[in-house]
């Protein structure tokens, strides 16, 4: 459904370059849930608008729903839906007619369109608001709005740039609800980008990482989490030379760099906490130390981040890393 090879976006401002995308691969097969990360500036945007032929490329190719994003981009936008960080109806119409009138933009005719518009305000239950003006809609409603406009016209792919952003956690929770049922329902693929690395964790099959214009990891959030995070071990001793012992035990479990001591608490990273940390406690029995208490915690997709990059996303997005 796209292939992307090498494609990379160049900007000028003045006498500054900026080189927002820097050589992106990527392959995603029809039906598929991809989630999109990065930190702020990181090229997510960027390569959305070039994957949906809004912005050319600067070198490298792109095939989206089998047509190429430089020589066919008409191909490619009747092919898939778009939904922007911005809102796409305009304020003057009732929410029908704006997506009639969007229909009409797509090519419907005035009975397909009307049909197709009571379709969409179904699926993404929207049919109480239909004589409502968008500028009267909540934050959520509105979010719904905008995905229905990106599907009158029935793409087979659809891109959504941030769409629960701004949205309160219930709301975040309805539109995700929306967003499976295409999937599930009506087979749509679907390529989203988000802030929220526990939406992209639970809910994508995919997730692929961008930093500094360049994909850093792409696969399932498990596989990810467990190949390149792993879990975390914490136990607490009595007293702090009992922890020094235990960190030099943990080396063994742990890989370099990732056991260590502070004050009674000792922290290890291992690829399953499930199975070594019976084996662990074992082996802190045999050598004489004691543990007064142990945890274990899964990996996020931060922790992901981190052990690729050696920086938070959530460090990055403070920073407003470019
Ligand atoms: N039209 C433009 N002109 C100049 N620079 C741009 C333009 N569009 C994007 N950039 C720069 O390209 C880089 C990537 O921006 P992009 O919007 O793709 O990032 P992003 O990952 O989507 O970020 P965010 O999460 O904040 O939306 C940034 O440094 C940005 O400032």
């Amino acid at each position: 459904m796209i292939h992307a090879r090498g494609l990379t976006r160049r900007f000028k401002v003045k006498r500054e370059t900026v080189d927002a995308v820097r050589g992106v691969d990527i392959d995603v097969e029809a039906g598929q849930l991809v989630a999109f990360l990065g930190p702020n500036g990181a090229g997510k945007s960027t390569t959305l608008r070039m994957l949906t032929s809004l912005l050319p490329p600067t070198s490298g190719t792109a095939t989206v729903a089998g047509c190429d994003v430089v020589s066919d981009p008409a191909g490619v936008r009747a092919r898939i839906g778009y939904v922007g960080q911005k809102n796409s109806a305009g304020e003057a119409f009732r929410v029908y007619d704006e997506l009639v009138t969007q229909g009409r933009c797509y090519g419907l005719t005035p009975s397909a369109a009307r049909r197709r518009a009571g379709e969409v305000l179904t699926l993404l239950d929207l049919e109480p608001l239909a004589k409502r003006k968008p500028g009267t809609l909540s934050g959520g409603q509105r979010r719904r709005l905008d995905i229905a406009m990106g599907l009158i016209h029935r793409p087979e792919l659809l891109f959504l740039d941030e769409p629960t952003t701004g949205l309160d956690p219930q709301s975040r929770a309805n539109i995700w609800e929306h967003i499976l049922r295409l999937r599930t329902e009506h087979g749509t693929t679907l390529f989203l980008t988000t802030h929220y690395l526990e939406e992209a964790d639970t809910m994508a099959e995919r997730v692929v990482i961008i930093d500094h214009g360049l994909i850093i990891a792409d696969g399932t959030a498990e596989r990810l989490k467990s190949d390149l995070a792993g879990d975390r071990i914490t136990i607490t001793t009595h007293d702090p030379r009992q922890a020094a012992r235990a960190a030099e035990i943990a080396e063994g479990f742990a890989g370099p760099g990732e056991a260590g001591a502070e004050g009674t608490t000792v922290r290890l990273r291992v690829p399953r906490a499930d199975t070594a940390l019976p084996e662990f406690l074992r082996s802190l029995e045999a050598a004489g130390v004691k543990a007064a208490t142990a945890e274990t915690a899964r990996p996020t997709l931060d922790d992901v981040f981190l052990a690729l990059t050696g920086r938070t996303l959530r460090e990055s997005e403070g920073a407003g890393d470019s």
